[in-house]
C-alpha cells in the first residue's frame, strides 16, 4: 500500500521554536485545557523541533494538525538498547478531524522512522481505541494503586539502614541524582543483574530534563509543589520517590493524600525503605503511586495486597517498523529457531516471512526466507510481545496470533517473553 497522502487542501510543514504559539494553540484544540496561551508560552517546551510536523489548510491560518516524536537513541528493549522514536503531540484540530489527517501524518512518521534507522516506534495513547489499525500493539501495563497509610509491609534486611532526606525537588539538588538512580534502575532492576527493564526510556534530550523538572503551579491541581525522599546508605543515594500532598479537612479528621511520582530503587532493602516512609506520612491517610511496573516490589510487600485496590492500565504501545533490525536487536529469553509470517499494511518491507533465531539470552538474527511460516500474526501482535510483556500465546488464544507448526507457539511465547514486566515510569 501506498503511503497516505493528505487530502486535497491539506500540507506538511515542518516546525520551528517560531511556531510555538501555533503549537500550543493547536494543542489545546486537540486537548481542551482552561489555560491560556500566554502561560503555556512561559513553560520550556519538551518539542524536538527538528522531529515536528505541522499541518496546514488552504486559505486557513493556524494549524490544521502536528505530530512530533522524541529521539530516544538508547531506548531498552530486551536485554539491550535501540533507537526508538517516541510519537507525540499528535493532534487534529476538531474542525479538520476524520478525513486522514492522523493516517498521513502516521505514514509520515513511519516513513521516517526507516530513514532515520529507528527500527521501533513507541507512544502512550490518549485514547486507547485509536493506533492498533496502525500497528501499534499493547506492548506494556503499569500498575495504578491506592495504598492505605500505614499499610503493613513485608520486612526486607538492610532496609532500616538508610538514612532519609525528605525535601523540595528541584533540578539543580536532585537532577543528576534522579538521572543516575533511574539509570541504574533500569539496567539492573532491584539489583537483579543479567535482566533489564525493557520500556524504562530516559529523558535523554535537554528539552525532555526541563520540561520534567518543571513545576509550574498552574499544572498542581490543588496539591503542593513538587517533593522528593531520597533513601541513602553509606552516604550513598539508593532510591528515590516524587511526591506532592494534597490535605483535606473533615468532619473526622484530616484526610490528607500523597500522590507520587517515580518511585524508583536500586535494590529491595531501598525500596523497602522508600515505601515505609511513604506509607507514614502525616495527616494522609493513602498514598496513589503513579505508574509502577507491573511486577513493582510493592505488590510483593504489600501484606495485603487487595487492600491497595490494585488495577493495570496500558502504557507503552508499540510499532515494529523494521522487522528485522527490532526483532535482531532484542534479547531472548529461552532459545529460539521460528518462521515468522509477518502481515503490514503499512510497511510493505516487513510484511512477509522471516526466520528468528537466537539462543537464550544471546545474539539473535532475523533474516528473510521462503521457509513457510510457523507462526503467523499481525505486525500489530508483534509489536504487543516485542518488549516481553504480552504473550504470544495469550494472543493466539484470542485468534490474534495463528500456529501453522504445532509446538512452535508454545517455544515463540517462551522465547519472547521477559523476566521483567516492561514499563516506562513516565507519559511522554
Ligand atoms: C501519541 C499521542 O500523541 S496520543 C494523542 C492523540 N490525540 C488526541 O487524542 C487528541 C484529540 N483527537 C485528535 O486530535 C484526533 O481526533 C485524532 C488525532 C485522534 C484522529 O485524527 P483524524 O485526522 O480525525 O484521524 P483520521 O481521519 O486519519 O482517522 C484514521 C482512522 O482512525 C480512526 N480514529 C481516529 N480517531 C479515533 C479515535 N479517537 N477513536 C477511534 N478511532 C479513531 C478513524 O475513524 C479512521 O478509521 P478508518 O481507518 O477505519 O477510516
Amino acid at each position: 500500500m501506498a503511503p497516505a497522502a493528505l487530502p486535497a487542501g491539506y500540507a506538511f510543514r515542518g516546525l520551528g521554536p517560531g511556531d510555538l504559539r501555533a503549537v500550543l494553540d493547536l494543542d489545546t484544540w486537540a486537548f481542551p485545557s482552561p489555560h491560556a496561551l500566554d502561560d503555556l508560552e512561559r513553560l520550556p517546551s519538551p518539542l524536538t523541533w527538528s522531529r515536528t510536523v505541522g499541518v496546514e489548510a488552504d486559505g486557513t491560518d493556524g494549524l490544521a494538525a502536528m505530530h512530533s516524536s522524541y529521539p530516544f537513541a538508547r531506548f531498552p528493549v530486551p536485554g539491550g538498547e535501540l533507537p526508538v522514536a517516541g510519537l507525540t503531540w499528535v493532534g487534529v484540530h476538531p474542525q479538520h478531524r476524520r478525513r486522514g489527517i492522523l493516517r498521513a501524518m502516521i505514514d509520515l512518521h513511519l516513513g521516517r522512522c526507516r530513514e532515520r534507522g529507528e527500527p521501533v516506534s513507541a507512544l502512550f495513547a490518549a485514547e486507547a481505541a485509536i493506533y492498533g489499525r496502525f500497528g501499534y500493539g499493547r506492548a506494556a501495563h503499569d500498575l495504578r494503586l491506592a495504598v492505605p497509610r500505614g499499610a503493613a509491609l513485608r520486612e526486607v534486611p538492610g532496609a532500616a539502614e538508610h538514612t532519609v532526606r525528605v525535601e523540595h525537588a528541584t533540578r539543580q539538588a536532585h537532577g543528576e541524582l534522579v538521572d543516575r538512580v533511574h539509570r541504574a534502575a533500569g539496567a539492573a532492576p532491584g539489583g537483579v543483574t543479567g535482566v533489564n527493564r525493557p520500556g524504562w526510556a530516559t529523558r535523554e534530550t535537554p528539552e525532555l530534563q526541563a520540561h520534567f523538572w518543571e513545576d509550574a503551579p498552574m499544572f498542581r491541581g490543588g496539591q503542593e509543589s513538587r517533593r522528593i525522599v531520597v533513601v541513602e546508605r553509606d552516604g550513598q543515594p539508593r532510591g528515590y520517590a516524587l511526591f506532592r500532598r494534597s490535605l483535606e479537612w473533615e468532619p473526622t479528621g484530616p484526610r490528607g493524600t500523597v500522590r507520587t511520582g517515580e518511585v524508583v530503587a536500586l535494590d529491595a532493602a531501598a525500596a523497602r525503605a522508600l515505601w515505609g516512609v511513604l506509607t507514614d506520612l502525616d495527616l494522609t491517610t493513602q498514598v496513589h503511586p503513579f505508574m509502577l511496573p507491573a511486577d513493582d516490589v510493592v505488590s510483593h510487600l504489600l501484606a495485603d495486597p487487595r487492600a491497595a485496590d490494585q488495577r493495570l492500565a496500558d502504557n507503552l504501545w508499540v510499532r515494529v517498523v523494521d522487522v528485522p533490525a527490532a526483532l535482531a536487536g532484542r534479547r531472548y529469553a529461552a532459545d529460539v529457531d521460528v518462521v515468522l509470517g509477518v502481515g503490514d499494511a503499512r510497511v510493505p518491507a516487513n510484511a512477509g516471512t522471516w526466520r528468528l533465531r537466537a539462543e537464550a539470552f544471546g545474539e539473535a538474527t532475523c533474516e528473510r526466507t521462503e521457509d513457510p511460516a510457523d507462526l503467523e500474526l499481525d505486525v500489530r501482535e508483534l509489536g504487543a510481545a516485542y518488549l516481553g510483556g504480552t504473550s504470544l500465546a495469550s494472543m493466539a488464544a484470542a485468534g490474534q496470533v495463528v500456529e501453522r507448526s504445532p509446538g512452535t507457539l508454545a517455544a515463540a511465547s517462551a522465547a519472547f517473553g521477559w523476566p521483567l514486566a516492561p514499563v516506562c515510569s513516565w507519559v511522554f
